[in-house]
Formats: structure tokens, sequence, C-alpha cells
């Protein structure tokens, strides 16, 4: 509403502005006119007095229409922002691979960025143009009504027919800008995600030349746009001389005739000459029209993706007991559940882990629990209460989560920390990297805290990076964590230390930790197997082995594998 009074505000400052100009061009042609006839100055006075002021007028309004519908338009475009982020923030993780990442990039930057051309290319102008070139046709008419008719002959074609002939013309340019311009982004954001795999397979070049295609299709589509531009101008300054032709033929006919006072006509001719510029804006705000028309459409597909988690409000004082009853999950766009008639009750401070192959449904178990898929068949609750009424935020402020690959921000050690609780002191970020057994580790590094870590986390090793997810994990105090997979891409000496610190820097809390290897199970309460998506095995670490299963199995193999590893000296090699 605020911003709306705001471009209403910069509407009227624009017609003012522009009014000013039509009047400075009118009054000087009068005034020249007149002194021409040497009257005495005394009354000449008046006009030189507004030519002035509406000199001045035209600048200081114009500067004051620009500040106000630039800060109209800019709180519009913030508050479009957070709603496409917080919708983006609602979508992810699950509802996000509908997009590519440089293709939500550029709706989240470049699209939001185009509709500040609704208001600043398209509705001031036209509004402005409506209001000046009315009155500027209602004042030629008041003078001379053939002139007021001529000037809104030649407005209408200037205003209306050559948009409308510049936006047939370049109509698809302008869609192919939108979307190519966010395709090129997509394209350029994955090869440099990319570069070191495609340089490595030698394909780089490939993925060059299509992005070169690309760009050239990009300037091909611009330069058609330019086209259609330069020829809406050329038409509007034909439009503008035939106006004034018009004018002047009209007034001289009208003059020869003693229907106007001689004096009038300079007025009469130059009129239209202001006039114009009111609509020479017009065809490039209709070019633009288009552009806003695409981006509005592409962000409207963001609103308009199904969030892959039901929002409620309700917001839990405690999780206990964490109860899931019958539950089956499945990504969007998938055949099948990736997890079926899956139950598992999380009771304050116990150690659940869940194993299980590849692909056995372990992440999605940890995705329904941090509240980022839905069940799609069976119960959720918080302490009695269904999930899909709760607040996904405050769900995940009493259930944490630890990814397999964590991600670092690339800033020091400290502010990584601080992603979990900005207000933590000095002593709580050592006791976390203390429970994290890294402490020692940051201590020994020159810049300790202060250490940067690099993009993604790209100047510390695997192992570090994990130590440092779990010491911030831990610094947020959630009371149930879900560790996914934190030993993954680790060989197995650095994988069974960090499984052992895992479940020791979480003692108290509830826990529930994801992995394909099973040492480190031993400190567990339950360990539940999970296969093809379904729970196959379920028990004590030491009633699993007891039985013959798959469980036990395992157990013997990974015990094999790890006992082969050591007795070939080959402790760097990563983990199956
Ligand atoms: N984001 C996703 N979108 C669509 N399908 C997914 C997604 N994540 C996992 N899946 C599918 O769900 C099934 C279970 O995968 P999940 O990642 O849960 O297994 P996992 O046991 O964690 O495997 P891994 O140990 O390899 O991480 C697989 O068939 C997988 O293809």
């Amino acid at each position: 509403m605020y911003a709306l009074r705001r471009l209403v505000a910069a509407g009227a400052l624009g017609a003012g502005a522009l009014g000013c100009a039509v009047a400075l061009l009118a009054t000087s042609g009068w005034l020249i006119s007149r002194a021409s006839q040497q009257p005495p100055v005394l009354e000449l006075a008046v006009a030189v007095t507004a030519v002035r002021a509406f000199g001045l007028g035209r600048g200081v309004l114009r500067y004051a229409e620009r500040l106000v519908g630039h800060d109209a338009t800019f709180r519009v475009l913030a508050s479009l922002r957070s709603r496409v982020y917080a919708r983006l923030e609602r979508l992810g993780p699950a509802g996000l691979p509908a997009f590519r990442r440089g293709d939500l990039l550029a709706r989240f930057v470049s699209d939001v960025d185009q509709i500040q051309d609704r208001y600043l290319r398209v509705r001031l102008p036209i509004a402005v143009a409506v209001v000046v070139g009315g009155l500027s046709v209602l004042g030629a008419g008041l003078l001379l009504p053939a002139a007021g008719a001529a000037l809104a002959v030649a407005l209408l074609v200037a205003g209306v027919v050559v948009p409308w002939l510049t936006v047939r013309t370049a109509a698809r340019a302008e869609r192919e800008t939108v979307t190519d311009r966010a395709a090129m982004t997509a394209g350029v954001v994955e090869l440099l995600q990319g570069a070191p795999e495609l340089i490595a397979h030698g394909s780089a070049h490939g993925r060059l030349v299509a992005l070169d295609a690309l760009d050239r299709r990009l300037a091909r589509a611009a330069a058609r746009s330019a086209v259609a531009a330069g020829v809406g101008a050329g038409l509007t300054a034909l439009a503008t001389g035939g106006a004034v032709l018009a004018a002047l033929a009209a007034g001289a006919t009208a003059v020869d005739a003693g229907r106007l006072d001689p004096v009038l006509l300079a007025v009469v001719v130059l009129l239209p000459l202001a006039a114009f510029e009111a609509v020479t804006g017009l065809p490039a705000a209709a070019q633009s029209l288009v552009r806003v028309r695409e981006s509005t459409a592409r962000l409207n597909e963001v609103f308009a993706a199904e969030p892959p988690v039901a929002a409620g409000t309700g917001t839990p004082g405690s999780p206990f007991p964490l109860v899931l009853s019958g539950v089956s999950a499945r990504w969007p766009g998938a055949s099948r559940p990736a997890l079926s008639d899956v139950d598992l009750r999380v009771e304050p401070g116990r150690r659940i882990a869940v194993v299980g192959a590849s692909g056995a449904g372990k992440s999605t178990l940890a995705a329904v629990l941090v509240r980022f898929l839905d069940p799609s068949a069976g119960s959720f609750t918080l302490a009695g209460l269904p999930v899909d009424k709760l607040d996904p935020d405050a769900v995940r402020r009493l259930i944490g989560w630890c990814a397999q690959d964590a991600h670092l921000f690339d800033t020091s050690i400290r502010d990584n920390l601080r992603v979990a609780r900005p207000a933590a002191d000095e002593p709580e970020l050592w006791a976390a990297l203390a429970a994290a057994r890294i402490d020692g580790w940051v201590r020994s590094l020159p810049d300790g805290l202060d250490t940067p870590v690099g993009e993604r986390g790209a100047q510390v090793s695997g192992g570090q990076r994990q130590r440092l997810a779990l010491a911030r994990v831990v610094l947020a105090g959630f009371p149930v964590v879900v560790l996914d997979e934190p030993t993954a891409n680790l060989d197995p000496v650095t994988a069974d230390a960090l499984a052992r610190d895992l479940l020791a820097a979480t003692e108290g809390r509830a826990t529930v930790l994801i992995t394909h290897r099973l040492a480190g199970c031993e400190q567990a309460d339950e360990v539940v197997v999970l296969d093809a998506g379904r729970v196959v095995q379920r028990g004590t670490h030491e009633a699993l082995l007891a039985v013959d299963g798959p469980y036990r199995n395992w157990w013997d193999r990974e015990r094999r594998t790890d006992a082969w590893l050591s007795a070939t000296g080959a402790p760097e090699r990563v983990g199956d």
C-alpha cells in the first residue's frame, strides 16, 4: 500500500515534470513572438518569470520523480525477492531439482530485477503520457481545434500504433532474450561447478562451444530488438514532424482567416514538439512489457511449484516422543516409494543407528525426520502432534541435521560455527570444537578460529569438514540430532575415529546416526537395518550379531575388508 502511494506520487511528479516541459516551450514561443512586437517590458515580465519557473520546475520535479519512483520500485523488488526466497526455502531441497541450479539463480536475480521495468519503464511512462498528452491536446484544441485534432491523431499513432508495431516485431526476440539469458546463467554456473571434471575428461570445449552458440543467439535476439526499437523511434520522430507541420498549416490558415492571434501561432506549432516527449518512451515501454511478462511467468512457476512438505503453524515445545508409524515416503516424480512402512520411536537421550546399503533409503529417512519430505503414508508425530500441522521451521529447531557432505561457507571457522548460534561466545565455540574433537587442530592454526575454510570448505580435509559440521550441530543444541552418513567419503581409519566421536559428542541428546559402516554401532541403543526402503532387522548390536542375518553378514564382511586393508597397508583407501 505504501509502495502504491509512492508510485502514484511518482506518476504525479513525472506528469508535473513533463507538464513543465510542455508549458516551458509554449510560454517561450509566446514570449519570443510577443517580444518581436516590442511591447512594454512590464507586459512580458509574467511570461519571463513563468519561463524560469517552468525551467526550474522541470528539473526539480524530474529529480523528485526519479527518487520517489525508484524508492517505491526497490521496495516492491525487495519484498518480491523475499517472497521468492521464502518460496524456494519451502521447496528445498526435495522440490528444487525440478529447476536447474543456475536457472533458479536467474529467476531469483534477473527475473526479479526485470520486474522493476513494470513500474519504471511501463506503468509510470504510460500514466504520464496519458495525463500530459491529454492536457496538451486540450490546450492545443482550446487555441485551435484543428491543431488539437492533428496533435491527438499524431499522439495516438506514436503512443499506441508505433508501440504495438514494435511489440509485434520484437516480441519473439524479447521472449527469447529472457529465456536464453536464463539458460546462459544456468550453463555458466554448471560449467564453473563442473570445470575440474570437464577439463579432466576433455569435455570443456564442447560446453564452451554450446555456450558460444547460445551467446550468439542472444546477440542476434538483442539486435532484432534494437532494430525494432530503432524503427519505433524513427516512426515517432516522423509522427512528431507530421504533427508540427499539420499544426503549422492549420495555424497559418487560421491566422490568415483572423481566427488565431499571430502571437499564438508559435505556441500552436511548438506545443506538439514538447508534447511528444510524453510518448517517445512508449515503444521501449511496450518492449519492456514483453520481457516483464516473460519474467513474471517464470517467477509464477516458482510460486506455483508444489512444496514437498505441508506447512502448519504449530510450534511444539518438545519433540518427544518422536514417533514414525508405518511411514512410506516418495520423492517428487519418483515412480515408487524410497521408504516403505517404517516404524521408529525416538526418546530423550536414545541413540539409534540406521544402517543399509547404498540406495536403501537411509537419507530418505533423514529427509523425512528433518521435514524436507512428507510421508506419503503412515504417521509422523512429535509429542503426539502430527507434523503436517506444525511449522517446518519449528520442527527443524528441534531436530538438527548434519549432512553427508556438510556445507561450509567461504568464511572463517568462527563464522561457520556461528551459523548454528549467532550469539555463541568464545568458550561455547571451543566447547563445541572440543566435543567434535577438533579443538586441538584449530588451536594449532596460526589464525585459530579466524582461519578461512575456503569455498565449500576447500581448504580443509573431508574429515575436518565433517568434524566442523558436527561442532556446528553440537553448538546449536538440538534435542534430536540426525547425522546423515557423516563418515561417508572418509578412509576407514578416519571414519571409525569420527564415528566413535560422533556418538560421544552427541551424548545426552537423542541421536539418529545414519551410516553404511557398522563400526560404531556398538554404542547405539538400537540398530535399524534398512533394505530397499524397508526395515529388515532391528535390535541392539549384540542381539543382531547373535542371529544369522544381513547385519551379521555385513559385519563379518566389513571386518574382513578392514583386516585386508590394514594387512596391505592401505589405510588411506576410501571406505566402501
Ligand atoms: N532428492 C531425491 N530425489 C529423487 N529421488 C531420490 C532423491 N534422493 C534419493 N532418491 C531415491 O530414493 C532412493 C533411496 O535413496 P537414499 O538416498 O535414501 O538411499 P541411501 O540409503 O541414503 O543411499 P546412499 O547410502 O547411497 O546415500 C533411491 O532410489 C534414490 O534414487
